[in-house]
């Protein structure tokens, strides 16, 4: 069994906190462990433009794969929708568990000391930051007069240009606020069907080398069974669709308490104007068929014209 993990993590506040959280459980799981925090920073996290002008995928998780390629690190705590979906992790890497999924919805999040608003209730052009796809084609149907402006930068910076008065209200992850203890700063939570969660939402993945049996002894424990498998079925989706950056896609796996698991998926036009849906239930499908049966669904109804019309 491992005596230190090196724990390679991003700088942001969400990150460091998703780091201790995960220091907290292996602590808990093996007393005698030490873990250390090997600090890097990421092109996606220096450039401030558009994701899809940094070649786009993996602009957050380059440089923490190194580290672990390297070999100076053990451990990376992703969070899971910020992972590559259309190609494979780094050779020689490995997702070895995939902690309790926390909230998967979105919430609206206003400027501070503003009286709470719904979306609804926002006015006629309002300036709502947000630079998701995802949420940008969703907006776009539901909320016509809500103008969305593009954001960047880590999620206490985003707050910090709300409260600076550049934006009228945020979208932000409900799972990201709780983590940086800013969950009081919600004035809605969206709805799965107001606003359908990106691919992998409050997950967190622990990644480490193939080849490391003592990290991935130690980590072992700390997989969440039912999450691991809606993670397995919404990656397996997201893969066979092939989307880029610029695709509108979102869903969800719901696993039950009978172990019943569905997965729902949407494909968007950027206006959101045109949406495929789909909502598939396993039966005695493993997570990744339940992932594949659900992208062909989408296939079927032409998702794939849909993505490759998107300029990317
Ligand atoms: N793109 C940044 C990012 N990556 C993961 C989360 C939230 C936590 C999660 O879903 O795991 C966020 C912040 C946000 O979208 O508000």
């Amino acid at each position: 069994m491992a005596s230190t993990i090196r724990i390679v993590s991003r700088s942001s506040p969400m990150a460091l906190a998703q780091v201790e959280r995960v220091r907290g459980l292996l602590h808990r799981e093996h007393p005698g462990l030490v873990t250390q925090v090997v600090p890097v920073t990421t092109s996606g996290d220096r450039w401030q433009g558009a994701l899809s002008q940094l070649g786009g995928k993996g602009a957050f998780t380059k440089e923490v794969d190194a580290a672990l390629l390297s070999g100076e690190a053990d451990l990376a705590v992703h969070c899971l929708k910020d992972m590559p979906g259309d190609r494979p992790l780094p050779e020689g890497t490995t997702v070895a568990a995939y902690l309790e999924r926390d909230d998967i919805r979105d919430a609206v999040v206003l400027p501070e000391g503003h009286t709470p608003l719904t979306l609804d209730e926002l006015p006629h052009g309002a300036k709502v930051g947000t630079s998701s796809v995802r949420r940008v084609a969703q907006l776009a149907d539901s909320h016509p007069w809500l103008e969305c402006t593009p954001i960047r930068g880590n999620a206490n910076s985003r707050l910090a240009k709300l409260d600076a008065g550049e934006f009228d209200a945020l979208i932000l992850a409900v799972s990201g606020l709780h983590r940086i203890g800013l969950e009081e700063r919600i004035s809605q939570i969206l709805d799965v069907d107001a606003m359908c969660p990106p691919i992998g939402a409050g997950i967190l993945a622990l990644q480490c080398r193939v080849d490391d049996t003592d990290t991935i002894d130690a980590i072992g424990p700390l997989n969440h069974v039912p999450t691991w498998r809606e993670a397995h079925a919404e990656r397996m989706m997201l893969h066979a669709l092939q989307g880029h950056c610029n695709s509108p896609i979102a869903g969800y796996a719901a696993c039950a308490a009978d172990g019943s698991l569905s997965l729902r998926a949407k494909v968007f036009t950027p206006d959101g104007k045109k949406v495929v849906n789909a909502h598939e239930w396993a039966g005695a499908l493993t997570p990744d068929e339940l992932g594949m049966a659900t992208a062909l669904a989408l296939l079927r109804q032409g998702a794939r014209e849909l993505i490759d019309q998107i300029p990317h």
